[in-house]
Parts: structure tokens; C-alpha cells; sequence
């Protein structure tokens, strides 16, 4: 489904009262009625005292953008080219595990209803469904792979041929994340998915996997489970350890979790092919720098040889707005959808995305920008003060 111009008609049009709250503030409250406390705090929070979480909020607000008039914005053009595919806007839908904890639909919801609208899905390592279903109902809509780099380098492997021969374009391998952070929500409420068995399908659907284990997972649900916790993460890999994916994989390989511009150069030392600023929305470091703060640092060591993309506290079109001029190619969204999906599943994160897709075209056209191109740090300024 394309907006293009016709946005504004889309928006104005429905008279009727919206069947979800269109704030973010008023969706996170609405998923807290329905969700169990468990799963919702899961998603909700964040690592330690959330710092790291408030930090990425307050970044944004920290710069204001500089509208400017009489700049003819009646055609606009979104698009995005990405590792050689073209995008209508620059957003995806980030990866997040676990999706059945939020609703029966689980990640089948959330990637139909990114199919419907051309956002590409990163399908998580931690999908409650395997990656072969999930590209199923996606068509030929555009995926990428979430790879969770297993201690046990024949799951590993495995992982990556079977995305590359399920028609994802990319491979995002999340860096931040070889073992859960100090999450108070969840050590208070006792609450961690994966040893309810949850989040764990393209382990159990994995041959390599399954070859590890005495008893099929079908018979023995605990082994199966207990296998996983001791190889989910690797805290011993090392930048000497990328060659080990370029040889499993020909997809383009993006490295999420780099906030350091050092790492950054690493990176491109090491012929990664894009990078995705991010502090797991605030869920691993507390304390950790802010997105937005990081980002720029990050760019000016790219130098725009590789894409940098960016996650962590998107919530509005603004927000997409400020990442894209200080240099991201596209950015990804992660808690809004989710909470979108705990309200209607695949309606409810279609709603969500469409108006963020709507807001942000909005919000461009009146600041009187056509293309990502008008996009640079020169259309904002810091702000003098923080609004709170
Ligand atoms: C419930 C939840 C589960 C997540 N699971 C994963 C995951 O499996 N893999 C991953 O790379 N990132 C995961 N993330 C991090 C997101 O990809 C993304 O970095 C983050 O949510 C972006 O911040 P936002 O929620 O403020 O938009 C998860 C985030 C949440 C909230
Ligand atoms: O909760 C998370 O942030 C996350 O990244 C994750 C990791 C493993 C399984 C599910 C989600």
C-alpha cells in the first residue's frame, strides 16, 4: 500500500473515532490493561534505573527543526535505496523476540501487517514462529534476518543459510546482546519468557539444533530449553570473528548495537556492509549514551561508505525527522508496534505504522522538505531549553 501524496486525505478523511489511541502515551496505557503484568513490563521497560531509556527521549528533544516556506512540497518522494532495493520510506519495523507473549498472532501479525504496507520486517533470532513461517505470510514483501549469534557456531551457520534460502535481504546481527541486562522489571515480577519455552521456534525448527539435543524437543520440551539458555549468547566472540559470517552468508551483513565511532570504523575495516545505532531502547546499558548522541560521532567516522541506520525511542514523524538529518538512512521502530499489536495484532500495528508513515509525511511536507536529500544537520538547531 503506497500513501504517497495522498496522505492527508487518508488522515482526514476518517471522521470516526480512531479504534486505537493514536498518542504513543495513550497506547502504552492501553497495552497496559490488556497485557498481563509479566509481558507487558518485559516490553515496557528497560535495564536498570532507565537512564538509558529517558536519555534517548531527551536527545531528541534536545534539537528543534527549522521549517522552511514557499518550497513547492506538493510531490514528495520518501524513498530509500538499501543495499540495492528501494524502500517508500525509510523505516522498518525492528526486531523483537517473543512476539506470542503480546498476542496469540505474534510476529505473523506484526509481518503481514509491514507486508500490507511495503515496511520491511527484521524478523528476531527470538520469534515466537519460525522464520520460514514468518516469510510465508510475508509474500514477496521485503524481510531481513535478525541473527542472535548462538555460542554454538553449527546453530549459528544453520541460522544464516536458512535466511538467505527464505528470500531475506539482509542479515542485522545484534551485537548488543549475548546475555540479558540487569532488567529490574523482570527479576522483580520472576518474568523471563524464554524459560516458559517461549521465543524459542527457530531453535526447536532447527535442524542443527535439534542434532544437539538426546530427545526430539517435541518429547522433551525442558532439555531443548536448557540447551538454549547455554548457548543463546557468546560473550567471548571477538571483531576476529566475522569472517565466520561472510563465509555463511552472501546477504549483506548490518552490525546493530555500535554506538562508538571507533566501532564503527572497525566495522568498515572489517567489510561490514551497514550499521545500526542502537542501545536496545535502552534495555542493556543503563547509563549508556543516548541514541541521537551517538549517531553523529558515528557518521562522521562512516563518512557515508556504508549506511547507518539508527533505533532506540522513535515515537513520532519529528523524531524520524531529527535521526535522518543528522545522518541515518533509515531508522526502526520497536515498542510503538509492538504495544500496536498487543491492541489489534496485525490491525493494530498496521494502525500504528500507518500513522507514523503519515505523521512523518506530514511533518516533512510542512517543514517544507520533498526528499530524504532536503535531510541534513543544517535544518536544526539545538534547542535552548528542554521541554519536560
Ligand atoms: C520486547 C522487546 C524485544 C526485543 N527483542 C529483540 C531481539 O530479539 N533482537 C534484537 O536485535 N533486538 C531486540 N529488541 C530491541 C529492538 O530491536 C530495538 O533495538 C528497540 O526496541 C528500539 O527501541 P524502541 O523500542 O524505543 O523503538 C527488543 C526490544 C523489545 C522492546
Ligand atoms: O528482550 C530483548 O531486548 C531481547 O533482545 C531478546 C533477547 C532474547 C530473546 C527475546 C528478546
Amino acid at each position: 500500500m503506497h500513501f504517497g501524496n495522498r496522505v492527508q486525505f487518508e488522515l482526514y478523511r476518517r471522521f470516526k473515532k480512531a479504534k486505537y489511541p493514536v498518542r504513543y502515551e495513550e497506547l502504552v496505557d492501553k497495552a497496559r490493561d490488556v497485557l498481563e503484568e509479566g509481558p507487558f513490563y518485559y516490553v515496557e521497560g528497560g535495564a536498570g534505573a532507565e537512564d538509558t531509556g529517558r536519555a534517548n527521549r531527551r536527545a531528541f528533544q534536545k534539537w528543534q527543526i527549522v521549517p522552511r516556506m514557499l518550497r513547492d512540497v506538493s510531490k514528495r518522494d520518501f524513498r530509500v535505496q538499501l543495499f540495492g532495493q528501494t524502500y517508500d520510506y525509510p523505516l522498518l519495523l525492528a526486531p523483537v523476540g517473543v512476539q506470542s507473549i503480546i498476542h496469540p498472532e505474534g510476529e505473523l501479525g506484526a509481518a503481514k501487517a509491514a507486508a500490507e504496507l511495503c515496511v520491511p520486517f527484521v524478523a528476531s533470532t527470538a520469534s515466537t514462529h519460525s522464520l520460514e513461517k514468518i516469510a510465508r505470510v510475508m509474500g514477496d514483501a521485503p524481510r531481513w534476518f535478525q541473527l542472535y549469534w548462538s555460542r554454538d557456531q553449527d546453530v549459528a551457520a544453520s541460522l544464516l543459510e536458512r535466511a538467505e534460502r527464505a528470500g531475506y535481504a539482509a542479515i542485522v546481527v545484534t551485537l548488543d546482546t549475548p546475555m540479558m541486562a540487569w532488567r529490574e522489571n523482570d527479576i522483580n515480577q520472576g518474568y523471563l519468557p524464554f524459560l516458559l519455552g517461549e521465543g524459542i521456534g527457530n531453535y526447536l525448527s532447527d535442524p542443527a539444533f535439534r542434532a544437539k539435543l538426546s530427545k526430539p524437543p517435541e518429547t522433551d520440551l525442558e532439555e531443548a530449553i536448557l540447551y538454549w539458555a547455554q548457548i543463546f549468547g557468546n560473550e567471548s566472540l571477538t571483531w576476529d570473528d566475522l569472517p565466520f559470517l561472510r563465509k555463511h552468508t552472501r546477504l549483506p551483513i548490518l552490525l546493530k548495537g555500535i554506538l562508538h565511532p571507533g566501532d564503527a570504523e572497525l566495522a568498515l575495516k572489517h567489510g561490514i556492509d551497514g550499521i545500526i545505532v542502537s542501545n536496545h531502547g535502552g534495555r542493556q546499558v543503563d547509563g549508556a549514551i543516548a541514541v541521537l548522541d551517538a549517531l553523529g560521532p558515528v557518521v562522521d567516522a562512516v563518512k557515508g561508505r556504508i549506511p547507518v541506520l539508527m533505533d532506540s525511542g522513535i515515537r513520532r514523524g519529528a523524531d524520524m525527522i531529527k535521526a535522518l538529518a543528522l545522518g541515518a538512512s533509515a531508522v526502526l521502530v520497536g515498542r510503538p508496534y509492538v504495544f500496536g499489536l498487543a491492541l489489534g495484532g496485525q490491525d493494530g500495528v498496521r494502525h500504528v505504522v500507518r500513522n507514523l508513515l503519515a505523521d512523518f509525511n506530514l511533518t516533512m511536507a510542512l517543514a517544507g522538505f520533498s526528499s530524504l536529500a532536503d535531510l541534513n544537520r543544517s535544518i536544526l538547531v539545538k534547542a535552548d531549553q528542554l521541554f519536560l
